[in-house]
């Protein structure tokens, strides 16, 4: 059931159109494997009893030895007390505050890509190819830097920066890995770590290096706030000064912010360029918006309040959506009930598996209609504003951040991010693929990207 290469969701997509009035198949009857494909069943699994139900121990085993044991990989009531304590530092009022230095962050990226390659003075004239998805997982890493722990990485103008680099072989997608990923979730780290296999001298290596980085801040961090060197208002130094954490806990709770909280975004900023490669008339109706709305002077100082202006832009947050809906970065979960519990009318017995394909639910035409594969922003639209629900009648089927108290705790910084980056890409750029479009395939272990890379030719727009 996890995909080891191409459609993530397609064997589940099969299953739903194969029994279209089934709500809850039964896929696999030696391991109790469910397959969820109505959104009517979800409200019990994530949102009226989330606690009835854990991620598979196989697959979390896996997720500890990159992310530590932090919000993504706890349980129960441990899960509980990290998330009321990190929840803070992600409310509305704080990512507001963060819009103006997403913004710089954004504005400088685009720049970068600009003098990227030795540009001719007219730079207006010269084209750039550009992978976006190595180039803005810099971009995201120094944002997250900043907002996580209040740090400059710089890792736009330091390619070599070592974290950067970390992240970029962890996240890059590969057979190897995948079926790793799968040997995992069948028989637990412990068992494949005992394989003579490369890759997990490979995993143990990239930890290291990741954790002892985090290990390393997390110290300097605490050093600077006793000499109260700045005001701290980081996510990390939020943790800190709650004084609820251990070191151990808050170099786990850093691992996890700074995996979760970048790659996620820069692949669905590639997603977002990607789908606008193919519609360019919609990639000049989000320029002509941003420009108008943003009116951001030859520095890239926009007139008007960075965060109210952008949520509003109906075009901007079209697209945005659409791209979380087609191309859900992380494209499945997975789900053991704990004890005997309920879904919908079906009793559940303890230990059945819940397979839920948040790449299924989000294109299925039973659930989206028969436009469900199209790329229609304006689904988000309704009297020229943005609408949340793209049109649909449940929650459930949009599945990109998951609901409940296991939702992405990140989602509106993630959304801000979104809408730096791509406004600031759709103001400074026009593009368009420079790949064959059959190599622009998803890919990836738990999370997805474009599986090559995305490669676009870039031509400066002249309007700054
Ligand atoms: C487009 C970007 C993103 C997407 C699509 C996304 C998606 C998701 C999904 C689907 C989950 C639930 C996973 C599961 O239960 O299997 C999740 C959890 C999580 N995400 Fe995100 N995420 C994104 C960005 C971020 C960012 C920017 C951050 C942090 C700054 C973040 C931090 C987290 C954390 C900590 C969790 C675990 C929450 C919990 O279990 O309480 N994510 N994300």
């Amino acid at each position: 059931m996890l995909s080891l290469g191409g459609e993530p969701g397609k064997l589940v997509l099969d299953l739903m159109d194969q029994y279209p009035d089934d709500d809850l198949l039964l896929v696999d009857s030696v391991r109790d494997q469910l397959v969820i494909t109505k959104p009517g069943l979800l409200a019990d699994l994530f949102v009226n009893r989330p606690y009835d139900f854990m991620k598979p121990p196989g697959a979390a085993s896996f997720l500890k030895e990159t992310l530590g044991l932090g919000l993504v990989t706890a349980e129960g009531e441990q899960h509980k007390f990290l998330r009321k304590n990190s929840l803070p530092a992600f409310g509305f009022r704080h990512i507001k505050d963060l819009y103006p230095m997403m913004w710089r962050k954004s504005y400088c990226f685009t720049e970068s890509l600009l003098s990227k390659r030795n540009a001719p003075k007219n730079a207006q004239d010269s084209d750039e190819t550009i992978d976006i998805g190595i180039a803005s997982s810099k971009v995201t890493l120094d944002i997250i830097g900043i907002a996580g722990l209040g740090r400059e990485f710089d890792a736009i103008h330091n390619s070599d920066d070592p974290l950067a680099q970390a992240y970029e072989e962890l996240t890059t997608p590969s057979f190897g890995r995948s079926v790793y990923f799968v040997m995992c979730s069948l028989f637990g780290i412990r068992f494949v770590q005992r394989l003579p296999w490369n890759e997990n001298k490979v995993l143990k290596r990239l930890k290291s290096s990741i954790m002892s980085t985090c290990l390393t801040m997390l110290l300097e961090k605490r050093e600077a706030i006793k000499k109260n060197e700045a005001d701290h208002i980081d996510i990390l130094s939020l943790l800190i000064k709650s004084n609820n954490f251990s070191n151990s806990e808050l170099t786990d709770q850093l691992m996890t912010f700074m995996a979760a909280g970048h790659e996620t975004t820069s692949s669905s900023l590639s997603w977002a360029c990607y789908l606008l490669t193919k519609h360019p008339d919609i990639l000049s109706t989000v320029r002509e918006e941003v420009q108008r709305e943003l009116a951001v002077d030859a520095s890239g100082i926009p007139s008007v309040d960075i965060a109210s202006a952008l949520e509003r832009l109906p075009y901007l947050n079209g697209v945005i959506n659409e791209t979380f809906r087609l191309y859900p970065t992380v494209p499945l979960t997975q789900r053991v009930a704990v004890r005997d519990t309920q879904i919908g009318q079906y009793r559940i017995p303890k230990g059945a598996n819940f397979i839920v394909s948040i790449w299924a639910m989000s294109r299925s035409s039973l659930v989206w209609g028969s436009d469900s594969t199209k790329f229609r922003p304006d689904r988000w639209i309704t009297n020229d504003k943005p609408n949340y629900t793209g049109g649909a009648s449940s929650n459930y089927q949009f599945l990109t951040f998951l609901h409940g108290p296991r939702s992405c705790i990140g989602q509106g910084f993630a959304r801000a991010e979104m809408r730096c980056l791509l406004a600031a890409m759709v103001l400074s750029y026009d593009w368009e693929l420079a790949m064959p479009e059959s190599d622009v395939v998803p890919g990836g272990t738990v999370t997805i990207k474009p599986a090559k890379g995305l490669l676009l030719r870039l031509r400066p727009v002249h309007n700054l």
